[in-house]
Parts: structure tokens; sequence; C-alpha cells
């Protein structure tokens, strides 16, 4: 369940965060490589660097888990904060597993946060106890990502349409109604991937997206799963896609993708998984009644945004007990939930690791944000290996949705190749 270097609950962290200068992009101040950590969009948001703690929760539990071990860890900190906002005090990055099998989570408390939000800019010190080591500043330039081959991953291309068509005829013999399945691509470089390379370039090309890194997830993601600010909750739903092609025009395209039955339908399955499972935790939920569509540089999403005010309990629920309540949505999972799943285990037979899970941060009072890790390849030294996927309905054409999955790696493989 847990892993070294962990350290346990009893650890007292020290934490003390205070105002900053705001001249500098946050981006720019990662000081190395290794251990970046990061959630970003326009500007605003995190960066962290060093350890003060991490825990690696695996399994069904693994959400509980780590909503009690960081419970414990905040119940157990001393903290001066000078700042008071959404992300200032104890904050921990959270990168959470797909399935429940295989794979582990990871939850990484920083040595050093800098946080900007409306403007305002602060930093974070951490320490846990016994680790008073200054920690280290040594700067490292960013490096760029020299020449760049593709290989195939657990689930080529071929693999991909073959998977993509059984389920299709699955789903048109009545076995379900929505199922998204994935496939990887591996990318290998001669001198390691420099990940501040490759968030720099997804930032500049994709402001309007979450761009994140936590223990070397790194991508940019339009869709989150939820955000929480005491009582309000907000999600940003998408399914249905289209992808500039032949020189249609972008609202040609866009009105193509409102008036399609087919994205109509893989969107409502993914608005209703949403809303099914956060309803039993909300006074009010609303969810537009038709979808908008969300223009970015290599695709279209249908897209809909859900507000909602969470139920007064004694026991008000944290962004990760939430969380668990509702990934997989079937924005990535399917309809029925638990029968998408198991097809997808079935059918793609990779391991998804934390691609398509949360990704995000949490803060000492349960608020947070937590995105669907998506657009994103995991880095390992010189390797970084890519994910994409897509809806499918019975409706679904196999060819078309090879393609869809490729327009969605566009943006990590510019990132990772300089474009
Ligand atoms: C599964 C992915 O994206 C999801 C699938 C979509 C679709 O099929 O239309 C759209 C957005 C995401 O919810 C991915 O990018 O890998």
């Amino acid at each position: 369940m847990t892993s070294a270097p962990e350290k346990g609950i009893a650890a007292r962290l020290r934490v003390h965060s205070r105002p900053m200068g705001a001249d500098t992009e946050l981006l720019d101040l990662l000081p190395a490589p290794d251990g970046v950590l990061t959630w970003l969009r326009d500007g605003e948001g995190l960066v962290g660097w060093g350890e003060a703690l991490r825990f690696t929760p695996s399994g069904p539990n693994r959400f509980t888990q780590a909503d009690l071990w960081w419970r414990g860890v905040c119940e157990h900190s001393e903290v001066l904060d000078e700042v008071r906002l959404p992300g200032t005090g104890a904050v921990a990055f959270v990168s959470m597993a797909f399935a429940d099998h295989p794979g582990d989570s990871v939850l990484v408390v920083p040595r050093v946060l800098v946080g900007r939000r409306d403007g305002v800019t602060w930093v974070t010190e951490i320490s846990a106890d016994g680790d008073g080591a200054p920690v280290n500043r040594s700067v490292q330039p960013v490096r760029r990502t020299g020449t760049v081959r593709y290989s195939e991953g657990e689930l080529p291309v071929t693999g991909y349409r073959r998977a993509v068509r059984a389920a299709v005829d699955r789903m048109r013999a009545g076995e379900l109604g929505k199922v998204v399945l994935a496939h990887d691509l591996v990318a290998t470089a001669e001198e390691p991937f420099d990940p501040r390379f490759l968030l720099h370039g997804l930032a500049e090309r994709y402001p309007s997206c979450w761009v994140y890194a936590v223990e070397g997830l790194l991508g940019a993601t339009p869709e989150m799963l939820l955000s929480k600010l005491d009582d309000e909750v907000t999600s940003r739903v998408l399914a249905g896609t289209s992808w500039p092609h032949g020189g249609v025009s972008a609202d040609e395209l866009a009105a193509r993708l409102l008036s399609s039955p087919k994205n109509r339908e893989e969107h409502a399955y993914a608005v209703e998984s949403l809303v099914e499972t956060l309803r039993p935790h909300c006074a009010t939920l609303r969810a537009p009644a038709s979808p908008e569509v969300l223009r970015l540089p290599n695709v279209l999403h249908l897209s809909s945004d859900v507000t909602g005010r969470l139920r007064q309990t004694t026991d008000a629920p944290s962004l990760l007990r939430l969380a668990a309540a509702v990934h997989p949505t079937a924005a990535v999972g399917g309809t029925p939930q638990k029968a998408a799943v198991e097809m997808i285990a079935e059918l793609e037979r990779m391991d998804r690791g934390r691609y398509a899970g949360p990704v995000g941060w949490i803060d000492a009072r349960g608020d947070g944000e937590l995105g669907i890790a998506l657009r994103c390849a995991q880095v390992i030294g010189t390797t970084a290996r890519l994910f994409a996927g897509c809806g499918l309905v019975a409706d679904s054409d196999p060819d078309s949705e090879v393609t869809e999955a490729a327009a969605k790696l566009v943006p990590i493989r510019d990132a990772l190749e300089g474009n």
C-alpha cells in the first residue's frame, strides 16, 4: 500500500505561507527538472519542488486512504499562513490511478510551493519532522528536447482499431451504452526529457487548459473533474469531439458537432454520470440543458459546466471524497460504469497508470482542484509514454476514432518535440 520514503501520519509538518513579489512567471521558478510539481492555468496556479512528504495509496480504497492520510497530516501541521487564500497553508499535489488495479496513486507535499491567485503571489515553505535540511536551490537551465523517436506502446494503433471495432459490435448488441477506449505511444529522446520544457510549450499554446505535472505525469487537460471551494463545486464535462480537417471553418465544425446525434449521445452519458454521482452530496446542482463548444487549437469538444452547492452536514466531504464518488465519469470510463471499466481492462489490455485519473491539488480545508489527466505523457528519463482515448457509442466508426485519438495526441507531441 505504501512505499519508501513515505513518512507516516505522525510526521509533523511546519508550514509557512507568506506574500511574495509577482514579477516572475511561475514556471520560470522551477529550479530543476527533477520532482517538478505543477498546476497552472492562464499563468495562475501552483508550482512546487522538493518533497516534504509523500503517500502512495493503491487499490479500490485509494481515495479513502488518501483522504485519511491527508487529514492526519493536516491535523499534525503547525501552520503560519500570512496569505489565507485557497491553496495557501499545507497543500498536496495529487495524481490518482485510473483503475483499482494495477497502479499506484501519489500525493506529494512539496518543500517549496509558489502560488498565484487573482494576482496575489505567495510562497509556502514546508518541512517535516527531522527534515530541516535546506532545499537545494541550485538552478539548472531548461533543456530543450533533441530528436524524438516514436515506437509502439502497450496497445499499438492496429490493436486499438480492433479493440474499438470489438467494443462497437458489443454496444450494437446492447451490452452497454458507452465506453472510452485509449491507446498509448512511446517517445524516446537521446537525453532525459526536461518536464519544464514541455510545460512551457503546453502553457503557451493551451492557456485555457490546466497544465499539470505530478511525479512525471504531465500534460494540459481541458477537463475539470471537480473543483471545490467551501461548499461550491464545479465541473467541466467534455465528451464529443471534432478536429480541424479539409478546410472546414471552425464555425462550421462547431455547428456540425452541436448537431451530431452521436456526439450529443456521448456527451449526455458523461454529464449524466457526473450529475448522478454528485447529486447525493449536493443541496443544489445545475447542468446546462445543452452543451457549448469548447475550441482548442487541435480539437473542439462539446462542453458542459456543472455547478453545485454541497449539502450542509457535520461531516462535509473533502474534494478527495467527492472525487471517489464521481471517478471515473463516463467521459473516461463509460455507462454503465462497472461494465465499462471491465471492458476497458479486457479490450485495452494495457495499464493506464494515472492517465485519465484525477490530477491536481488539495489544501488543508479539503478544497482544491482535480482535473482529469488527459493529453499527457508519463515521463521517465529518456522515455515518455503518451496516451489518448475516445468515447465510443454504438454509432462510432473505428477509423474516425483512430484519427480522433491522433488529434488528441498533438499537444503533447508538439510539447515533447518543441514545435
Ligand atoms: C479520453 C480522452 O478524452 C475524453 C474523450 C472525449 C471524446 O471522446 O469526445 C472528449 C474529451 C475527454 O473527456 C483523451 O483525451 O484521452
